[in-house]
């Protein structure tokens, strides 16, 4: 539950604010002035202030400024009933995170309090204040501080940043994070997966490719670097880039310029790049699958992502967010329990902030109660929680990877018409195996448990040839 400090000397807008910030889930303290406030921080830091301009003590705004000075990362939430564009832009000034005229609707109040606890560990920065930029990123562990510390440093120039980090620790988030705070934040930001793409179509997903330059390109197709023109352009998972790619990339790193395939015209284009990968760049030096100059030349500003095991104090912080997010989106409110904390904290998370993030989504559409305790927690990371996890994880790149295996073993594969069947008959293929064996090989009850009819699982297994003499032997077993 996320905590909030509401300062009015008002009784009457005290409890109503209050009250409403209770009812979305928070748990709400009060105070009447400036000194009240100040002993409250003493005590304890909230996680959101809600403050009033006027109070009996001082000025509100001023102790904004103070407040901040010394908790750069608390967001504060002005209220005012000086509806003066003076007093919004003092408010600014001040670093509130957002100011609210009186009379408020309650509604946009508590919206705005969900703002403040998503942006909540973010740096502090005059930048971050407008609403469509509200940063996503969550964390105030010292390992986060230094990865906004980076961010920070790279927002208002070009320079090339290579972000590493194990799968699920943000590195997207951080890249979307450099473009959305940057000044080509009013042009696109472009992602391309080196992973997810085949490795013959690469160069031209980058650099475009005219009309007729290879079997099925029927018109001429801009490429990702033309698209983010004047953008920002991401390159995912750059350790799986083909070297013949690289050799290309670097090329236009250094000229500015490239020709699309098939095409004659020389392309300019001016595009930050953001890469990021979940392999050891260096050892894939080492071993000769990266190209070494492409390297040093993307990893100007090197942005290194903790795994969430090394910062779990973020652990909770996250959590709430996930779940704030699922209300949000109309999911049922939940509230994690003090011993559902504990329980969190003491996963070792391989699947990082993804994992995370799952896990409270499941929890949010699954749990009876609406306050989990560890007992949920366990049973959802113990069972068939770590598997699930494990899939949410991975699923993605095993298809990927499966369809570049298939690309590879038979370049035609992706031309003619087969694609589709190889790869779900190979997704298809584990599942059917694992409810079949689950059932003891009962073909009944395996189709009616998966909710297909026991024909097109006949169907099924005679088209992916899975073999049922096991099913007999186990049959045969049970039956003796
Ligand atoms: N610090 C954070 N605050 C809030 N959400 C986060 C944070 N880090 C990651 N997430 C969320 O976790 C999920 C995974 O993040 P993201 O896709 O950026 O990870 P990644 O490192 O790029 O993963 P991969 O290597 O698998 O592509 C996203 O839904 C993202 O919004």
């Amino acid at each position: 539950m996320s905590t909030i400090l509401v300062v009015d000397d008002d009784a009457a807008i005290r409890t109503v604010v209050a009250q409403a910030l209770r009812r979305a889930g928070h748990d709400v303290s009060v105070a009447d002035s400036l000194a009240q406030l100040e002993r409250a921080l003493a005590v304890s830091l909230p996680d959101v202030i809600v403050t009033d301009v006027i109070l009996p003590d001082g000025d509100g705004i001023d102790h904004v400024r103070s407040i901040s000075a010394r908790f750069p990362l608390l967001p504060i939430i002005v209220l005012s009933a000086q509806n003066t564009l003076t007093t919004a832009v003092r408010a600014a000034e001040v670093g509130a995170y957002e100011y609210l005229p009186k009379p408020f609707d309650l509604d946009v109040l508590a919206r705005a309090v969900t703002g403040a606890l998503a942006r909540g560990g973010m740096v502090s920065d005059d930048d971050l204040r407008d609403e469509d930029r509200a940063l996503p990123l969550i964390g105030r562990s010292a390992a986060m501080q230094d990865v906004y510390r980076v961010i920070a440093r790279v927002v208002s120039n070009d320079l090339t940043v290579l972000i590493s980090g194990e799968s699920g620790t943000g590195k997207e988030l951080v890249a979307r994070a450099i473009h959305d705070l940057g000044s080509r934040n009013a042009a696109p930001f472009v992602a391309i997966n080196m992973a997810a793409i085949p490795r013959e179509l690469i160069e031209a997903e980058l650099f475009g490719h005219e009309r007729g330059a290879f079997t099925g390109a029927a018109t001429r197709n801009a490429g990702r670097f033309e698209q983010a023109s004047g953008g920002t352009l991401f390159l995912d998972e750059i350790g799986d880039m083909p070297m013949e790619a690289q050799t290309r990339l670097l090329r236009v790193l250094q000229s500015g310029e490239f020709t699309s395939v098939g095409g004659a015209r020389t392309i300019r284009v001016d595009v930050r790049i953001v890469a990021a990968t979940n392999r050891d760049l260096s050892a894939q030096v080492a071993s000769g699958q990266f190209r070494e100059d492409l390297f040093y030349r993307l990893n100007v500003v090197p942005i290194e992502l903790p795994a969430l095991r090394e910062r779990r104090q973020d652990i909770a912080l996250l959590a709430r967010h996930f779940l704030d997010q699922a209300a949000v989106q109309g999911l049922p409110r939940r509230q994690l329990a003090g011993d559902a904390m504990t329980e969190l904290g003491a996963h070792d998370w391989p699947g990082n902030v993804r994992e995370l993030e799952n896990l409270m989504r499941r929890l949010a559409v699954l749990a009876r109660d609406e306050v989990i305790g560890a007992d949920v927690i366990r049973s959802m990371i113990g069972t068939s929680g770590a598997s699930a996890q494990s899939i949410d994880v991975d699923i993605g790149h095993a298809v990927r990877a499966l369809i570049e295996r298939i690309a590879r073993e038979d370049p035609n594969a992706l031309d003619d018409g087969t694609l589709y069947d190889r790869v779900i008959g190979d997704v298809e293929r584990p599942l059917i195996e694992v409810m079949l064996a689950r059932h003891g090989q009962n073909q009944l009850r395996a189709a009616r448990a998966m909710g297909i009819n026991r024909n097109t699982l006949r169907k099924r297994l005679d088209t992916l040839g899975i073999d049922m003499a096991e099913a007999i032997r186990v049959d045969d077993a049970s039956r003796r």
